[in-house]
């Protein structure tokens, strides 16, 4: 009574009010993380000077904590705060890790002699540390809470507007994706400082915090209006003692003398409910086919990490637009929201006209797809190395000077230092594009011009009789990077397919095939094999040790390939199920008399086992009444 008179007093047109403060939360958490996020890996690279390898296993460290984490955060909601208090309290640990890793990149804290780096890196790295742990915790909390909050506004026959709900939360998470994307990158590549100008991670860190605090008060402001539904008891811990029962059950039965049971969750009938058993089979089922899936997830976070620094060896000139490495991603979010529409209303309609399109066969496609962006990052990879030297470090420039007295060199922004008579400054970072020197001694100053190509590294030799700018001399060490950012458009969009072909549907699928009470678990299951998929990542890298890049992609690849092979073979012998049909045939038992409540059990189980023998329905929309039978 309560929901229903919340729902009816706020709504507008046939929506609750309340989801428009759960989207815009939404769109601002995903700003917030993919914010972060897209600038992450080159934080370690550039401000904590780790090297790619380890940038990339912290990266994927990182990102596998986030998604373990929404276990713990259904486990606080279910059993203990609730949907809404876990919001509430995660979003601030949330919104303080955020801040953290913004005070982290603050060069300045520890740059006692101003040089503009960092001189207690081991404060740096700390504090990043204690940023991301609380970020990932705070983030992958409320990942399960805030959908199925969203999902809790709607009544039973509502399901329409619950369905349009959650695809405006897919693009409200996209479109946040897609503007952090564009802008960290751009807030990183500024110069910032109390007393040297250095990339100002702080900002590019500081704006997704400031985004979480706004997610938070959104989220606070529509209190008054939402629907809190109180916490129902832990269901995991109940799935997680009733197959423990089973498992030790069946260990304590071993004997010949003990009749088998058809299947090894039946030895937990002795304690527990038969429905709670029936649907913890069918929950079982999906987990098992969920077993290969994590190899997708570990191709598909590589976008943030190895390609990201991928792009950082390439030209990222589009004409007017100079596109950053990190900018590269937003191709994903873009890809995203063009790519739902038209698959939708297009590409599956066609192709269903041709062979049955179902989800398993969708995930397996889109595993292939995921394979073949693989294969094109290595083909670009290939083209770069044809390019690219090695010495001395990219993006770089260093003068010599040849003068009889000490010179001070600056651009704007960076200061590259007073060089010593006959001896030679360090190395310096500068931007890509025209920049001027300033080169002045005691006695005179000079303006010095040059272009700077993304990745090439010079050295400047300043002669004894400094006229500027016809008398410098400029080696270059290393050529500007030539291949294209544009090239790694085709690795892009091959992954994105792939992602809208398995990432979708499959969330689509897990929520379809889980009992009611369970789609929690199925979800928290869902999420585990994209933290599984990112330990992969690393232990990969580690064991692998691959020296060319190239061949480490093709290695994913062909991994996946492998891996497709063996998910296509288990979806072959999945069977669709509708778990509302078959729970229902429990429910009826407390209506029934004895007889008909044995008669109703057998029927009940015997639809459990004609479904785990392949031989039931999915329908695919749960508003249609014509059952298609389907496998695979
Ligand atoms: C931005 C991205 N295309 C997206 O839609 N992300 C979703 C699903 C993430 C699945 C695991 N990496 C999101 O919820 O952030």
């Amino acid at each position: 009574v309560k929901r229903s008179s919340t729902l009816n007093n706020n709504k507008v047109l046939g929506y609750p009010i309340s989801i428009f403060f759960i989207v815009v939360n939404e769109f601002c958490e995903r700003f917030s993380y993919y914010g972060m996020r897209a600038v992450l890996v080159l934080y370690f690279k550039y401000f904590l000077r780790w090297d790619n390898d380890l940038a990339t296993s912290i990266y994927h460290t990182f990102v596998a904590l986030c998604y373990l984490t929404p276990i713990l955060g259904a486990i606080i909601a279910d059993s203990w705060l609730g949907k809404f208090k876990t919001i509430i309290y995660l979003s601030i640990v949330y919104a303080i890790g955020q801040v953290t890793m913004a005070v982290s990149a603050i060069h300045d804290i520890t740059d006692k002699d101003r040089d503009g780096t960092p001189d207690n890196m081991t404060f740096h790295v700390a504090m990043s540390m204690v940023g991301l742990f609380l970020i990932a915790l705070g983030t992958g909390g409320i990942k399960p809470c805030v959908s199925a909050f969203g999902g809790d506004q709607f009544s039973e026959h509502q399901e329409k507007q619950r369905r349009t709900f959650f695809s405006v939360f897919y693009l409200c998470i996209n479109g946040g994706s897609l503007l952090s994307t564009i802008i960290t990158p751009i807030l990183r590549a500024q110069e910032c400082g109390i007393y040297t100008q250095e990339k100002c991670y702080s900002l590019a860190f500081g704006v997704p915090a400031a985004l979480m605090v706004v997610a938070l008060v959104v989220f606070i402001v529509g209190s008054g209006m939402y629907y809190k539904a109180e916490p129902q008891g832990n269901i995991m811990l109940d799935v997680c003692k009733c197959i423990g029962f089973a498992i030790s059950n069946r260990v304590r039965h071993r004997g010949k003398q003990y009749p088998k049971r058809k299947h090894w969750m039946d030895w937990a009938e002795d304690r527990y409910d038969k429905l709670l058993i029936a649907q913890i089979k069918m929950v079982l089922k999906v987990l098992f086919l969920y077993i290969p899936l994590p190899m997708f997830w570990t191709l598909f976070d590589q976008k943030g990490s190895r390609w990201t620094l991928q792009a950082t060896t390439m030209d990222g000139n589009f004409g007017a637009l100079v596109i950053q490495p990190d900018q590269m991603q937003t191709v994903n979010p873009i890809l995203i929201l063009t790519l739902v529409p038209i698959m939708d209303s297009l590409i599956y309609p066609l192709i269903q006209k041709c062979v049955n399109f179902t989800p398993l066969r969708r995930m397996t496609v889109g595993m292939l797809m995921a394979a073949i962006a693989f294969v094109c990052a290595g083909l670009v990879q290939i083209e770069i190395d044809k390019t690219l030297p090695t010495f001395p470090s990219a993006s770089q420039s260093q003068f010599v000077n040849g003068m009889g007295m000490a010179l001070n060199v600056s651009t704007p922004g960076v200061y590259v230092g007073l060089i010593d008579s006959s001896y030679y400054s360090n190395y310096s970072l500068v931007n890509n594009g025209k920049i001027i020197f300033t080169i002045w001694s005691d006695t005179q100053a000079c303006n010095y011009s040059r272009e700077f190509g993304f990745g090439s590294s010079y050295t400047f030799y300043i002669p004894g009789n400094l006229v500027c700018q016809n008398d410098i001399t400029a080696t270059e060490d290393i050529k500007p990077n030539t291949a294209h950012m544009a090239l790694q458009i085709p690795q892009y969009f091959f992954i994105t397919a792939g992602e809208v072909m398995f990432s979708v549907t499959g969330l689509e699928f897990s929520y379809s095939q889980a009992p009611n009470n369970m789609k929690a678990v199925l979800q928290a299951g869902w999420l585990l094999t994209v933290a599984i998929g990112n330990f992969i990542v690393l232990i990969v890298a580690e064991v692998a040790k691959i020296p060319e890049q190239w061949a480490e992609y093709i290695l994913f690849a062909s991994l996946l390939i492998v891996v497709c092979v063996i998910f296509s073979i288990m979806a072959h012998f999945y069977t669709y199920i509708n778990p509302a049909e078959i729970e229902a045939q429990f429910m009826k038992k407390g209506d029934d008399n004895d007889e008909d409540d044995k008669k109703q059990l057998q029927k009940g189980m015997e639809m459990v086992k004609r479904n785990s023998t392949g031989s039931h329905s999915y329908d695919g929309d749960d508003d249609d009444d014509e059952r298609k039978k389907t496998k695979m």
